[in-house]
């Protein structure tokens, strides 16, 4: 817990190091906490890096035609070769938000997204951008692991196919290796590739999903709670898969689990009621938050 007092412009410094993307909070009223009180609900912390992989530029988000908005502006960097963890209280949007980065909310009726999303400096929203590249750049795995109903081969190899990223049988057996052995899964079904994907163990089909994702070459991937059908020990598999893929990718998690956020990022956003209310480095957000919701939320007091 923060207890020292301090002065205004000393919290600026600290919210605000010197970043022009985020509304800077110009009255930080004084609070025996030193915290930002919960009413304030300007984003606090650093949500830009020097060379983002994709950048979120006012996001806003609505259901129902309109009648419902479920991310209120929100801006964000993801960078290179880092895990950004998305914590929050249920339904407070990060799923909604994880699914615009991929335009996988064009598939929800009624469903708008305002605001823009470069990946690698282009907006992924504009109108000539087709969404089944853009779907094989910007990955994505789900809460429940979902193989086709083919081989553990073909799972992984039809991707490449459709998207025509392979030209012969060698090519693609080749591809279908290379992404079994990046999610760690190579030694256990090299002997059965012609069999059921849906016949593997839940963590096993979760990093065969992986593979499927990894197959078509993304610069990012989305995991939406990619452990929460997961038992213990395949759920740590996985953490250790996702440390090692952000050598090559850009990794952004929706978890509910506040140690697995902990484990596998590098930086934190924590969402409430469709707000980005804080963002930093992991260990400052759970060590050392500077948002009085950020802090009631990760020691258990919401959520
Ligand atoms: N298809 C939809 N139609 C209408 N409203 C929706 C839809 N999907 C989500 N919402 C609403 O948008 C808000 C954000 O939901 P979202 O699922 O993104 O939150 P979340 O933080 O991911 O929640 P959880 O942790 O429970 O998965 C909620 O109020 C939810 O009810």
């Amino acid at each position: 817990m923060v207890t020292q007092i301090i002065s205004d412009d000393e919290a600026m410094d600290k919210i605000m190091p010197g970043n022009p993307q985020v509304k800077k909070v110009e009255k930080v009223k004084k609070m025996k906490s030193g915290l930002v009180p919960k009413d304030d609900r300007r984003t606090v912390g650093e949500a830009t890096v020097e060379n983002p992989r994709m950048r979120c530029e006012n996001i806003d988000v609505y259901y129902n035609d309109g009648e419902k908005k479920a991310i209120n502006n929100i801006s964000l960097d993801i960078g290179c070769n880092e895990v950004i963890a998305m914590i929050g209280p249920s339904g407070c949007g990060k799923s909604t938000f994880l699914r615009s980065l991929n335009r996988m909310n064009d598939t929800i009726e009624g469903c708008r997204v305002d605001g823009k999303i470069l990946l690698d400096g282009k907006n992924i929203y504009d109108k000539q951008v087709d969404v089944v590249p853009l779907r094989a750049q910007v990955g994505m795995v789900f809460q429940k692991p979902n193989p086709f109903p083919k081989s553990i081969y073909d799972n992984v190899a039809y991707g490449p196919r459709i998207h025509g990223l392979v030209q012969n049988k060698a090519q693609s057996d080749e591809l279908v290796e290379t992404s079994l052995k990046r999610a760690g899964l190579w030694e256990e079904v090299k002997d059965r590739l012609d069999q059921p994907g849906t016949g593997l163990s839940g963590g096993q089909q979760q990093r065969l999903c992986i593979a499927r994702t990894i197959a078509v070459g993304p610069e990012v991937i989305l995991m939406d709670e990619p452990c929460s059908a997961l038992d213990p020990i395949a759920t740590a598999i996985i953490e250790d898969l996702i440390d090692e893929l952000r050598q090559e990718y850009s990794i952004a998690i929706v978890t509910h689990s506040m140690q697995q956020a902990s484990r596998v990022s590098q930086r934190t956003a924590y969402f409430h009621l469709g707000d980005l209310i804080e963002i930093g480095p992991t260990e400052q957000i759970f060590l050392n938050p500077l948002h009085q919701l950020t802090q009631d939320y990760i020691t258990g007091r919401f959520g």
